[in-house]
């Protein structure tokens, strides 16, 4: 198997692998990822059908050497078992250790085979001919049965497992969820009155189409034969009687099904939106009360596309795919009793191209499933440079590169209408064969039921009413493997979004509460370490003061953790050792609403929501006056150039305040969190990217504010810093290379007073 899975790859935390198995297999990989998603220190895993590679990312908990066992495993058990005939879906049984093998019944299975076989042969060289047909009509039951079978196996492979590490995590309502209930149970959740609502009038529909088709059958029996049995039985004798109860007949059935078909249609349209909207809410609930490290860098986008693409696959599943099972399966349900009551002899051909047809169309889903794939990765690469080359307009111009621009989005169109070109292919394909065999089948019933009826052992008023009918059934057989490629990737994103609800949410303290009010502000780091999940410590035995109502300013090189230290008081991240004391109070005892409340943070790339300047101040202290929202925009040195700006404090300022400057949006952020009014405040480089001028005046202004609050002020630009009251120089590898005043650290004629003769030009006293 180590052809299968070669390591490409491999990095603290990450590993990137080759993997034959899963090339051109789009059905495969997800497999594969979601096997490796369900093991415990396993984050992340995704395979490309396109390119054959894997990515996995772990977290400590998993050793390298244990991650590239477990992808050798999980590739061997999938390969050897894809269809997961085992009982377990395939992708349960790669993540366990070791997987067992599947257990047959290695006997039974042939022998009852060949018993089954030697009887029909015997049945068809011996029996009579109704014996023969309904022979011939077993053989297609049991090859359309076969054909489901190995559509169910598929759809099983994908189907998260009840109970298992999609709900049984640390999220407590999700936990809670699905113990042994089928997941599209689990999806429909408190929707399932208008599931049954839909359901029904998708039943009704179809015996409405079942009754139209009979009724234009009966038509033409009276157009040959002059009556229709069952008329005359209702007291419709003459030809003209008949014909006009017809046409009364067709005319109510058409309004019917048009009727029924509208509502049903409706009704599963709402409840795929009901679904999803549900869905939706819920898992951004949960998603606002992860925990910060499961919300940032490369994460936000696989939660973004959770909470779109995902959910709204939930919804897109009830409000199309749902609705034709059910048609097919009361289809069925009507028409394979009616032949096998009515015209036994002509069922084994009227149902002979349902296996087939079912099983083309499988065949063609798998296959265009890998070709879909290609041409979606083809075209997000197209779109990804298109937004790229866009993006990047004024490099382009200014290094004159528009043709070489235009080649590269050219060669990427044409590889993306080449590989759609090949899906059109195959998909006008597919539907002509299809075509085909219903009217191979149409023309085969005619002829046999037609020498039925001519020799006398079917009778024409029976035949000419079902001839049209397994028609329908067959179209509806075509889309068979759309159908459960559908399914399959509902139960994939189902999965998917299960997997993030289960992720904790930020556990609270349990010493009580914290009023903001009565915060003096008081702040020590008592033997702090700290280390973000596979990397060296960000911060290591640190301790210090900040104490009340003083300004306190961090400095030092980059990347030695003077942003960790703000995060550990915001418990955006807890000390892995060591404590972080408010007041006398470890932070991870009080409640995180309650410690936020308490601190007002600028960080350093502020984030301004799409919205006018007034809504980006007011920001978390929803109720502030006009006044206030001035007064703070005032203190952050921002009022000049709002008053300036045509709109005001009304103006729009784009997705992150793409129409303001650095500095702006800095002064904007400042002054929300001067409007909070907390008794702390951090600012973390809150005016690295203002002039000087207006950072000193912005300084004069802060004072005033800073007066009976704690300050931290995180800066690499000293001047920010030299009037504070202690300022700390933080080394490589998060430890305190030096403490004191401006004038003080100057004297030592240490760190800071050779960054700050760098910086200001100035050689220190
Ligand atoms: N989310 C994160 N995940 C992993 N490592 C991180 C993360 N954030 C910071 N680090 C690492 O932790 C260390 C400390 O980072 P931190 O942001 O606290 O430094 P800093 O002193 O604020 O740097 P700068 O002055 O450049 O802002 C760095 O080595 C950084 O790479």
């Amino acid at each position: 198997m180590e052809r299968d899975a070669r390591p490409r790859s491999v990095t603290p935390g990450r590993q990137r692998w080759d993997v034959r198995l899963v090339l051109g297999r789009p059905r495969t990989a997800e497999l594969l990822a979601a096997a490796l998603c369900r093991i415990p220190g396993i984050t992340e895993a995704r395979a490309n059908p396109v390119t054959g590679g894997l990515l996995v990312r772990h977290d400590a908990r998993v050793a390298a050497a244990d991650v590239g066992r477990t992808v050798r495993r999980a590739v061997t058990v999938i390969a050897g078992d894809p269809a997961g005939v085992g009982g377990r879906p395939a992708s349960a049984r790669a993540a366990d250790a070791p997987a067992p093998r599947p257990h047959h019944a290695p006997v039974v299975r042939p022998v009852l085979a060949v018993g089954t076989g030697a009887a029909a042969a015997v049945a068809l060289v011996k029996g009579s001919a109704l014996t023969r047909q309904l022979v011939a009509l077993g053989g297609v039951a049991v090859a359309t049965g076969t054909v489901l079978r190995k559509a169910w196996h598929g759809t099983a492979d994908a189907s998260p497992e009840p109970g298992g590490r999609a709900t049984s995590d640390s999220a407590p309502e999700a936990a809670g969820r699905g113990a042994g209930r089928h997941p599209l149970l689990e999806i429909v959740g408190p929707h399932r009155r208008r599931l049954s609502c839909a359901a029904a009038l998708s039943v009704a529909c179809q015996v409405s189409e079942v009754a139209l088709g009979t009724f234009l059958g009966w038509t033409g029996l009276v157009l040959i034969k002059g009556q229709a049995a069952p008329l005359a039985r209702l007291g419709l004798t003459t030809a003209s009687a008949q014909l006009l109860g017809l046409a009364g007949l067709v005319a109510g059935a058409c309004a019917a099904v048009a009727g029924l078909s509208y509502a049903s249609n409706l009704q599963w349209r709402r409840l795929g939106q009901d679904v999803e909207h549900d869905w939706r809410s819920r898992t951004y609930r949960h998603v606002q009360h992860l925990e910060l490290r499961n919300l940032e860098g490369e994460r936000t986008t696989r939660v973004a596309g959770a909470l779109t693409d995902d959910v709204g696959q939930l919804g897109a599943f009830f409000a199309g795919p749902a609705n034709e099972v059910l048609q097919l399966g009361t289809s069925l349900a009507l028409l394979v009793p009616a032949f096998l009551l009515l015209a036994p002899q002509i069922a084994w051909i009227a149902f002979l191209p349902i296996p087939v047809v079912a099983w083309l169309s499988l065949r063609h889903q798998d296959k265009a499933a890998a070709d879909y794939a290609v041409t979606g990765e083809r075209r997000a690469r197209l779109g990804s440079q298109v937004i790229n080359s866009l993006e990047a307009g004024a490099t382009v111009k200014s290094f004159c590169t528009e043709d070489h621009e235009a080649e590269r989005i050219d060669e990427l169109s044409e590889a993306a209408q080449e590989s759609s070109r090949r899906t059109d292919r195959s998909t006008v394909r597919h539907a002509e064969t299809v075509r085909a065999c219903t009217t191979a089948s149409m023309a085969g019933t005619l002829l046999i039921g037609g020498r039925s009826v001519l020799n006398g052992t079917l009778r024409f008023e029976v035949f000419s009413p079902l001839i049209g009918l397994p028609q329908m059934l067959l179209m509806r057989m075509s889309r068979l493997g759309g159908i459960v490629d559908q399914y399959q990737r509902t139960l994939a994103s189902y999965d998917r979004v299960q997997r993030l609800r289960a992720l904790p949410v930020e556990a609270d303290g349990t010493g009580g509460t914290l009023a903001a009010d009565q915060v003096r502000g008081d702040i020590v780091l008592d033997r702090v370490s700290f280390a973000y999940p596979g990397r060296v410590p960000a911060l290591e035995d640190l301790s210090m003061t900040i104490p009340a109502g003083q300004v306190t300013a961090l400095v030092g090189a980059t990347g030695s953790g003077k942003t960790t230290i703000a995060r550990l008081l915001m418990r955006f991240q807890d000390a892995d050792s060591g404590s972080v004391l408010l007041d006398g109070r470890d932070v991870r005892e009080l409640s995180r609403h309650d410690v936020r409340h308490a601190i007002g943070f600028v960080a350093q790339d502020p984030f301004l929501f799409d919205g006018t300047i007034a809504d980006n101040i007011r920001y978390g202290t929803f109720d502030a006056s006009d006044e206030a929202v001035v007064e703070a925009a005032r203190t952050a040195e921002a009022h000049p150039f709002v008053a300036a700006l045509p709109d005001g404090y009304e103006t729009v300022i784009g997705e992150r305040g793409a129409a303001l400057s650095g500095g702006q949006r800095q002064r904007i952020a400042l002054a929300r969190a001067i409007l909070k009014n907390a008794p702390v405040v951090i600012l973390d480089e809150a005016t690295s990217a203002v002039d000087n001028e207006t950072e000193a005046a912005i300084q004069r202004t802060l004072r005033g504010f800073a007066a009976d609050r704690t300050m931290l002020v995180i800066a690499h630009r000293l001047s920010t810093v030299r009037h504070a009251d202690r300022i700390y120089v933080m080394d490589a590898g998060g430890v305190v290379a030096e403490q004191g005043t401006h004038d003080e650290l100057l004297a030592r004629h240490g760190l800071y007073a050779s960054l700050w003769q760098l910086q200001a030009g100035e050689p220190a006293a």
